[in-house]
């Protein structure tokens, strides 16, 4: 029999194919770049397409992750992560509660969970996640988010503590995403700063390898939690 086995989040750099920035590229060609770039993990964020469309992208970007080798994660829609055959669902405050995408998408979906400090991270294991995403932990204009900014050192804190892998998220740049790796995050989230770039596959494996870096800084001081 063919078991389901729940696949592990890579560490890394985790991208965000978002139908908010550049809307003159399809969501496929967006995830087209990312892919070429190498990207490992890919949440599909789709807040201004139309359901139906929604599912037709959703179908046609989760085919492109598994032939590339990636996990793709649909953001907010449990409903639309299952009909597309998709890794799993990234949920916050405003969408479905863990426990439920959790008992919808059952033991092999990935849940990822939007928490802003440490007894959301507590609270989002209890639910069944399998990540927390973290931020924002520097200014945005991607999205006006409902939570202080972070900084490095209150994001790092809460990796520290976190029951949970964390995935930091909110500014993170090539500038910036070294640094946030050697907190011992888990990935750093990136929207902007891959799809605005001229060379989207470019910026990917840029910024891949600076997460790497950053990462690797870590574990060499033991930080690699
Ligand atoms: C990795 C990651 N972390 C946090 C979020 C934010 O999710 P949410 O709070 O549900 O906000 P929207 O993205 O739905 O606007 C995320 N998407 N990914
Ligand atoms: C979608 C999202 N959620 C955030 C949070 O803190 O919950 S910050 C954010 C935007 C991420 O985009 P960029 O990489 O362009 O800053
Ligand atoms: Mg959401």
């Amino acid at each position: 029999m063919n078991a389901l086995v729940r696949p592990s989040l890579p560490r890394g750099l985790y991208v965000l194919c978002d139908d908010t920035l550049r809307p003159e590229l399809s969501l496929r060609e967006k995830a087209a770049g990312l892919l070429a770039g190498g990207a490992r993990v890919v949440q599909l964020r789709m807040k201004r397409t139309p359901l139906r469309e929604a599912l037709v992208a959703a179908r046609e970007v989760v085919a492109a992750c598994r032939r590339a080798g990636a996990v793709c994660l649909v953001n907010d829609r449990v409903d639309l992560a299952l009909l597309s055959g998709a890794h799993g669902v990234h949920v916050g405050e405003e969408d479905l509660p863990a426990e439920e995408a959790r008992a919808l998408l059952g033991p092999e979906g990935l849940v990822g969970v939007t928490v802003r400090g440490l007894e959301d991270a507590r609270a989002a294991l209890a639910a069944g996640a399998d990540y927390v995403g973290l931020g924002p932990v520097f200014g945005t204009t991607t999205k006006q988010v409902p939570a202080p900014v972070l900084g490095l050192g209150g994001f790092a804190a809460v990796v520290r503590a976190s029951p949970l892998p964390v995935v930091g998220i909110g500014g993170v740049k090539l500038e910036n995403i070294a640094d946030l790796a050697a907190t011992g995050a888990h990935g750093g989230a990136v929207a902007s700063d891959a799809l605005l770039a001229e060379d989207i596959a470019e910026r990917v494996r840029r910024l891949s390898a600076a997460f790497d870096r950053g990462a690797q800084g870590a574990s060499l001081v033991g930080g690699d939690a």
